[in-house]
Order: structure tokens, then sequence, then C-alpha cells
């Protein structure tokens, strides 16, 4: 039972719902009382300051310590950066048309994101098809449908704004992306000079990514081969449209703002640290990168 707490600090809550808080605590500094945390509410941690200003401040830098810290960006590509998920989609609709089923995003949130055959295995499966469309042929037929789609690629909005607003401030910036390198050059063809920017990029079928998202290969990879790297997770901010990306980010121990699609069902915001409609809506001096200079929104 606590005792009745002194006085109370009202700290910027980083947890998007209080059932995080016990991880959080988890971060407390040794010693620190770890019934101090009462609750979260909304975008406020309520912290009893049950003993010294000084534990009160270690918590305050726990609670911010995603936050005003960032040093590397590590970007996700598809549906993040570049408009490609319609396409995925598109097709899937096609081929699911043939067996009179459709496709629903409750399968699609499941699929992005995954390694190629991770995520036809997926369909397949849940689709009902297997008996008539092994994974392999799956991926064989989606290519063909795919190969003429992925080269007019657009970019998703806010996505060169940020991209050489972070490159021209000297914020190291890579990529980190499921997509098969194959696919990578199809789908950034339109892009190859904004694509230069990013200090490496790591796809999907790179020999250190063993395992695809959620798993963290890809983002600790990514965060080694940076100049100065490995680059502290907690000091990465990754930038991901899908559950497994955000939950591979979380993996990895980085910070995680999500931009998803707007059909993505509301309960999978809940384990990354923002969740934004746009990329337009990014604030960089909220993770303590250098400002926009223009006033986009
Ligand atoms: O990791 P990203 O770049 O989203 O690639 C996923 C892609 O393989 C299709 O979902
Ligand atoms: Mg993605």
């Amino acid at each position: 039972m606590l005792a009745s707490p002194t006085r109370f600090v009202a700290l910027r809550n980083p947890f998007r719902s209080s059932n995080k808080i016990p991880s959080f605590i988890s971060h407390f500094p040794k010693g620190f009382p770890q019934k101090s945390v009462i609750r979260a509410s909304g975008n406020i941690l309520s912290v009893a300051a049950m003993s010294t200003p000084a534990a009160v401040a270690a918590v305050a830098a726990v609670a911010d310590a995603g936050r005003g810290s960032i040093t590397h960006v590590i970007f996700d590509m598809d549906g993040l950066l570049l408009d490609t998920e319609k396409f995925y989609t598109e097709v899937q609709e096609k081929i699911l048309a043939r067996y009179n089923k459709t496709f629903d995003w409750s399968l699609k949130a499941k699929m992005m994101g995954r390694k190629a055959i991770e995520a036809a295995t997926l369909f397949v499966e849940e689709c009902g098809i297997s008996d008539s469309l092994s994974p392999e042929e799956f991926i064989v037929e989606r290519e063909s449908m795919l190969q003429d789609l992925f080269p007019t690629s657009d970019l998703m909005p806010g996505a060169s704004r940020l991209l050489r607003h972070l490159h021209s401030k000297g914020i190291p910036i890579c990529v980190a992306t499921g997509t098969h390198t194959r696919h990578f050059d199809l789908k950034t063809q339109r892009h190859r000079e904004l694509f230069s920017l990013m200090h490496h990029i790591v796809r999907g079928d790179d020999p250190e990514v063993k395992q695809g998202k959620p798993a963290p290969d890809g983002f600790l990879a990514a965060a080694r081969r940076f100049e100065d790297g490995p680059v502290d997770p907690r000091k990465a901010l990754v930038f991901e449209d899908a559950p497994s990306g955000v939950l591979a980010a979380k993996n990895a121990g980085m910070n995680v703002i999500m931009v998803p699609d707007p059909r993505l069902d509301k309960s999978y915001h809940d384990v990354a640290d923002q969740v934004l409609a746009s990329l337009l809506d990014f604030k960089p001096e909220e993770w303590g990168l250098p400002p926009f200079e223009d006033s986009q929104n």
C-alpha cells in the first residue's frame, strides 16, 4: 500500500495507455521507489514524489528518455516513404476475386511489412486458398502484376520534406525495409536522388536480416551501419506504417512513430510512442531534432 505521497509530479506520459507503465518502471534508476508511478491519464503521467527531488528528476529523465535525445532516424519504406501498399492491396484483391473472395484490412494489417514468403503464407492460408495456390505461386503471380506498378511509385506526403530537412541538418538517416533488392530498385527508380540522402539501406534480403519484421533484425542492422554505429537504440527514432514494423522497432529497443493508413484498425496504434496522420504533422523539436524552418502546418 502506498504511503501517502508527499507531492505529485505531472510528467509527459510517454505511453499511449497505462498498461505499459510496468515496463516503464523497469527503466527506473536502481533504488527508486518502484511504487511511485500512480497513473497515466491521457498525456499526463502522475508520479507521486515519494522521495527526494533527485528521484523525481530521475523519473522525469526516464520519462523523457525517448524524446528529446534522438540522434539518428531510421525510415521504413513501403507505406511510409512510398505510396506502394496500395499496389499490394490492388493485386491481392485481383487474385482473390478469382476465388470469389474479398481482401480485407484485418488480413492486410497482418501482412504489411513482413517478408514476402511470410506475407504470402498468411495470405493463402487465411483466405483458405492454399489447396489451389501455394505461397510460392502467389508470390510469382503477384510479382508479375507488381512489376508494372512499382516503377510508378509516388512519395507519401511529407516524405521528401522530412528527409531533406534532416539531411540538411546533418542528422544521419537510413532505410530499413522488408522489400527485396529487386523490388527496391523498381520502387525507387523515380526517386534515386532523394534516396541518395540515406546513409545506408537495409533491405529484406540483407544477409543480416535473418527474420523479417516484427523481428528487430532489420532495425538492429540499420543501427549498426551508421558512421558512429552501433547507435544506442534509445537515441534512434523509427518511422513505420505497419503493426509488424512498429513491433520490430520496439523489439529493437527504439522509439517509433507510426504513420498508419487511416483504414488500419486503431487497436494497432497502441504500441507506437506517437501516432501521426501524416509525416507533415511531425514536429522534430518534440524529439530533440532541429525544427522545420517552413510553416508547413
Ligand atoms: O518494410 P516495408 O518497407 O514496409 O516493406 C514491406 C513490403 O514488403 C510490403 O509490405
Ligand atoms: Mg511499411
